[in-house]
């Protein structure tokens, strides 16, 4: 493999705001690290109140002549990015791959799902409707308008970089606003990679910004900010829960896309293979760590032998091993800690009855064993009561606890006997019981007969602790849109 970072004009170890490409304040930086091997790729600067302080300030400068822009001008500029992302493909797949750990074939495609978001939001840009509704009272009219909110703030996380990154930035630019973006410190490299495309594009200084270093003392600022109106944040319902409180006293516009805890319900009478296919890509992409993936497995008793002996034989020959190998199935937890906890998860399990029916183990025959790697054997457990903690808690690795069931009533009270409420997925060939049981889910996202039900044109979003608005789609444009009615008066011809 040719590409390292060193040769990678895309590779930035500097915070990009104000328009410009700046260390801290006080010069203190970060280590990025390759969670495959442990190396430190590189640094970023770990950025002061001040430095949060002066992109803000930039921001809502910009915000001032962006929001002024047409419609058809930002849809333009938006549309370069997209080309530009697109024409870096490889170089983006091959940062996002070194910092994060998935398989490079996993990174090109989430580039290409980063690059849609945009390319969707160009053409939101020009959609953004308003109403004149017919007045109850003679001599005036009913106008309804959409504007933009002003500064925004994003908050991402480290397991979908890029595409967590562009389904944020790209709606509010579309949208006439200005973001400033956090990108966790496991994954900033990507970010501002593409942030580095962006500005070629052509998005004005200040309009965006990503900012790195310590979340905590970004996000105070923030949070604090009179001028930032709005925060949409992705990460665990937890810090979710802390962002709202911290946003309390300023009342900002919020977007939470928080933790879940996905159910699969396996029918009887569904196709198999086209389940177990299904279910081996929703539980190992990225190595489990996905916020929509199968947390509890409910497969029908009747057939749950014949499907447990098949996924497992399927996820025993997953193949581990460094991302940048192009038939890697399965790459590192994001850090040797991840690693370890899913150990722990596996031996809690066991201790409460579960069984290992394959894998259990930490570890990659192909990545020599030393402290920093961060690797995790495909995991399928059997035996899982829903009281274990196993099913109660969202995993996010490698372990796949499946569950029994025997009627369509108990499966749906099973599925809906959580906090959380974000995705959730049924195979079954019976029509009438893909709608009730779809209609039934307390979830924000129902996949039947179909696991890949993230894209740019539906509204991704969960409910209950899995947090509120949607991102995608015509909704996704909505959360950096404010509403104003005015009532024009005195229209009636004088007397
Ligand atoms: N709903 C979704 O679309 C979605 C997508 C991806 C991940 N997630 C959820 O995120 C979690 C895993 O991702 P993660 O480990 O990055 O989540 P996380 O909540 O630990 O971190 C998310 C972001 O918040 C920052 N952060 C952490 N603690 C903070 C604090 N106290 N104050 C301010 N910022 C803080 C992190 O640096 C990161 O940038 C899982 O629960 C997963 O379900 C949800
Ligand atoms: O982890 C959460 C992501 O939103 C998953 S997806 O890429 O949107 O499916």
């Amino acid at each position: 493999m040719s590409f390292t970072l060193a040769s990678c004009a895309l590779f930035k170890q500097q915070a990009y705001h104000s328009g410009q490409w700046l260390d801290a304040k006080d010069k203190k930086t970060f280590e990025v690290t390759n969670p495959a091997t442990g190396d430190v790729l590189g640094t970023c600067p770990s950025l002061t109140e001040e430095d949060v302080e002066n992109a803000i300030s930039a921001a809502q400068e910009a915000f001032r002549s962006w929001s002024a822009q047409t419609a058809a001008h930002r849809a333009s500029v938006l549309k370069r990015w997209h080309g530009l992302i697109l024409a870096h493909k490889e170089d983006l797949a091959r940062i996002m791959t070194s910092e994060q750990g998935k398989p490079i074939t996993e990174s090109r495609i989430e580039v290409d799902i980063s690059a849609a978001y945009v390319e969707w939001f160009a053409e939101e840009a020009r959609r953004v409707y308003g109403d004149v509704i017919p007045s109850p009272v003679g001599g005036r009219q009913t106008l309804v308008t959409k504007h933009p909110v002003g500064v925004a703030a994003a908050i991402t996380p480290w397991n979908f970089p890029a595409s967590m990154f562009t389904r944020k930035l790209a709606p509010a630019l579309a949208a006439g606003c200005a973001m400033i973006v956090r990108p966790s410190e496991r994954t900033p490299f990507v970010a501002l990679a593409f942030a580095a495309l962006a500005e070629e594009a052509g998005l004005p200084p200040g309009v965006f910004s990503v900012l790195t270093g310590s979340s905590r003392r970004i996000v105070k600022v923030i949070t604090e900010s009179q001028t930032v109106r709005k925060i949409s944040f992705t990460g665990s319902t937890e810090v979710g829960k802390s962002l709202i409180k911290q946003s309390a006293d300023t009342v900002k516009r919020m977007s939470m896309e928080l933790g879940g805890n996905a159910p699969i319900l396996i029918f009887d009478d569904c196709d198999i293979e086209a389940a177990i296919s299904g279910l081996m890509a929703l539980k190992f992409r990225n190595a489990g760590q996905t916020c929509v993936c199968a947390n509890r497995i409910f497969v029908q008793n009747s057939i749950r032998d014949e499907v447990v002996a098949r996924f497992a034989e399927r996820a025993a020959a997953l193949k581990l091993g460094d991302g940048h190998a192009e038939d890697t199935d399965i790459g590192p937890l994001i850090t040797p800690d991840a690693a370890q906890k899913m150990h722990e998860i596996v031996q809690d399990a066991v201790k409460a009855g579960a069984r290992i029916v394959t894998g259990g183990q930490m570890g990659c025959e192909d990545v020599a064993p030393n402290e920093k790697t961060a690797f995790y054997q495909p995991t399928v457990l059997t035996d899982v009561t829903p009281t274990m903690d196993v099913a109660r808690n969202e995993i996010f690795g490698p372990i796949a606890p499946v569950l029994g069931f025997d009627t369509e009533e108990e499966a749906i009270a099973l599925a809906n006997d959580t906090q959380y409420g974000l995705a959730s997925y049924i195979y079954t060939q019976d029509l009438g019981r893909a709608w009730r049981v779809s209609d039934a889910l307390e979830y924000g996202m129902v996949g039947v007969n179909e696991v890949a039900i993230s894209n740019e044109v539906a509204p991704f979003g969960g409910i209950k602790e899995s947090g509120f608005g949607r991102e995608g789609s015509k909704y996704g444009i909505d959360e950096y849109l404010d509403i104003k009615y005015r009532c024009m008066g005195g229209l009636a011809k004088p007397a």
